[in-house]
């Protein structure tokens, strides 16, 4: 029992042991201790019996696929020789009953019969209790392998084979079996050997699998640092950031009513159809008619004004300037009442008999009156003066206060329509000298016009500085014959051309190079149309 205790507990540490100092050592060497031999068959874990079987399987050759289902059998005790021997015999009888390659059935084909005997005589010597007791502890043993290779399912076969050789040699230094020479040479070899690389590597990489995880943690306190906050602010709803919101839609909509309201008094006045009835009624004045349109039109675009607006019509005799303040006073009597259109001629309302405070008076009743009710009924008088060179500088006087900007409201919103023959001489010979060029009906003509007329016009009266002036020019002899046919019309007669030419042709013309220019321009038509 003394030799063979040993033999027992080395089982398959001490086989492993043989192992990792040959190298692979083939099983005619691991068998040549015949109690490792017979305890590998006995526990049917071990794979030195099968390589003896095959003849060409190496020791070292410890395959876990081959180990497993030889570890489950042992437990399971369908190991032929024990389970199958109930009385403790040898497996190998039993095997060979069977037919299977045993692996005592192969060792004693293979050894010389005088081993088998000596070997299986210490093995049946042994108590059965004993041997259960050795079986247990291999299955337990070989039940740790396998637990161990499932929870380092990720090493290569390789490096698992060298894990559990190293593994092996620590054990055997620690039992001593195999000497100090031995645990002296494991010592050295584990020390400057490979593998100690590679159980070192493992552990790093549990160092490194726990510092990832360490890692990812402060990652995650990165992404909320100390002094930054984790939650979003609350939206601070600000009532001034309301109110200016409000007043910003407010004024928007203000603007677009303002703009409405413009369309609205454009189309309320009916200024294009004014402008059509100008355009067609009015010969030769087509710059004056534009610009007083244009005047108009910005004027009665709205209702609150800074100032009246004062528009002098001026030219030479005959030329339309009483025409167009009929056509005006007409227009705007037709869209408003009678009451908010005054036409105010100086011979026939201040003449030369009556008092100037008289016609002073009259004027200012009159306009106040107007404005008056036009403010109340929010629309715009127009007050039509013609013959205002004949006005007294006294009346010249009242009018111009009513022109001026610090009014009450009701006489900033008037029209005032100035018509005078005031500078008509400048405008005559302007037009004379200018009759080649076609700058007289273009805007650069006109304002070189008004450079010449404004100062006479100021020098006259001063109420002419808040007055936008249209200097009428003369009229053609083309212009003469259209207001011969218009008058001709007005009276029911034919319009016959060539008599109409005759009669244009009785009137005086200033003659320039290629122009004529009428004298008194139309003012003679109507007295030559009456006497047809
Ligand atoms: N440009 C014109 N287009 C159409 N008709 C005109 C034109 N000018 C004058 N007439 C006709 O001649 C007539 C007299 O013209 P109007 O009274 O307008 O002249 P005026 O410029 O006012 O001259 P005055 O300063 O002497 O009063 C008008 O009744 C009108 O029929």
């Amino acid at each position: 029992m003394d030799e063979e205790l040993p033999c027992a507990e080395v089982d398959g540490e001490a086989y492993f042991a043989m192992e990792d100092l040959g190298g692979e050592k083939p099983c005619e060497e691991s068998d040549a201790e015949d109690v490792s031999c017979t305890e590998s068959d006995a526990a049917g874990d071990m794979p030195c019996t099968e390589s003896d079987a095959g003849g060409d399987m190496p020791c070292a050759e410890t395959n876990p696929k081959e180990e497993a289902p030889r570890a489950e059998s042992s437990v399971e005790g369908e190991m032929p020789g024990t389970d199958g021997n109930g009385e403790g015999e040898m497996p190998c009888a039993e095997s060979d009953a069977k037919g299977e390659a045993s692996c005592c059935e192969t060792d004693e084909e293979e050894e010389p019969a005088t081993e088998i005997p000596a070997a299986s005589r210490r093995m049946y010597s042994i108590s059965s209790p004993l041997r259960a007791i050795i079986r247990l502890r291999r299955r337990y043993r070989g039940q740790k392998k396998s637990r161990l290779h499932l929870e380092l399912p990720r090493e290569k076969p390789s490096e698992l084979v060298h894990t559990r050789l190293l593994q092996r040699q620590l054990s055997l230094s620690r039992t001593g079996l195999y000497g100090p020479s031995v645990s002296l040479f494991n010592q050295s070899s584990f020390e400057s050997s490979q593998y100690f690389t590679f159980d070192t590597s493992v552990e790093q990489c549990a160092m490194k699998k726990c510092r990832r995880k360490k890692n990812r943690r402060k990652s995650r306190l990165v992404l909320y640092p100390d002094k930054t906050k984790r939650y979003l602010p609350a939206e601070e709803t600000s009532k001034a950031k309301r109110c200016l919101v409000l007043l910003i839609v407010i004024i928007f909509f203000q603007i677009l009513n303002a703009i409405e309201n413009l369309d609205d008094n454009l189309q309320k006045y009916d200024l294009d159809g004014l402008e059509k009835t100008m355009h067609r009624e009015v010969f030769g004045q087509k710059a004056a008619v534009e610009s007083i349109m244009e005047l108009l039109k910005d004027y009665l675009a709205t209702h609150i004004h800074s100032k009246p607006l004062v528009i002098s019509l001026n030219g030479p005799t005959g030329v339309g300037k009483s025409h167009v303040g009929w056509l005006l006073a007409k227009h705007f009597r037709s869209i408003m009442d009678n009451d908010f259109v005054l036409q105010y001629f100086v011979m026939h309302h201040c003449p030369s008999g009556m008092a100037p405070l008289t016609c002073e008076i009259d004027l200012s009743k009159k306009i106040s009156d107007m404005v008056t009710r036009a403010e109340i009924e929010e629309k715009i008088p127009l007050f039509i003066l013609d013959e205002v060179e004949l006005m007294s500088p006294v009346l010249l006087d009242t009018l111009s206060r009513f022109f001026e900007p610090n009014q009450t409201n009701e006489f900033l919103n008037a029209i005032y329509i100035l018509i005078s023959n005031i500078g008509g001489g400048e405008i005559t010979k302007f037009v004379i000298q200018n009759a080649s060029a076609e700058m007289l009906h273009q805007q650069r003509g006109v304002e070189e016009l008004l450079s010449i007329v404004q100062p006479v016009l100021i020098d006259a009266h001063p109420l002419w500085k808040s007055a936008d002036i249209i200097p009428f020019v003369l009229l053609e002899k083309t212009h003469v014959i259209n207001c011969f046919l218009e008058e001709m019309r007005r009276e029911g007669l034919y319009p016959d051309q060539k008599h109409v030419e005759s009669l244009a042709s009785q009137l005086s013309y200033y003659t320039t190079e290629d122009k004529q220019y009428s004298r008194m321009g139309c003012k003679q038509v109507v007295a030559k149309v009456n006497l047809l």
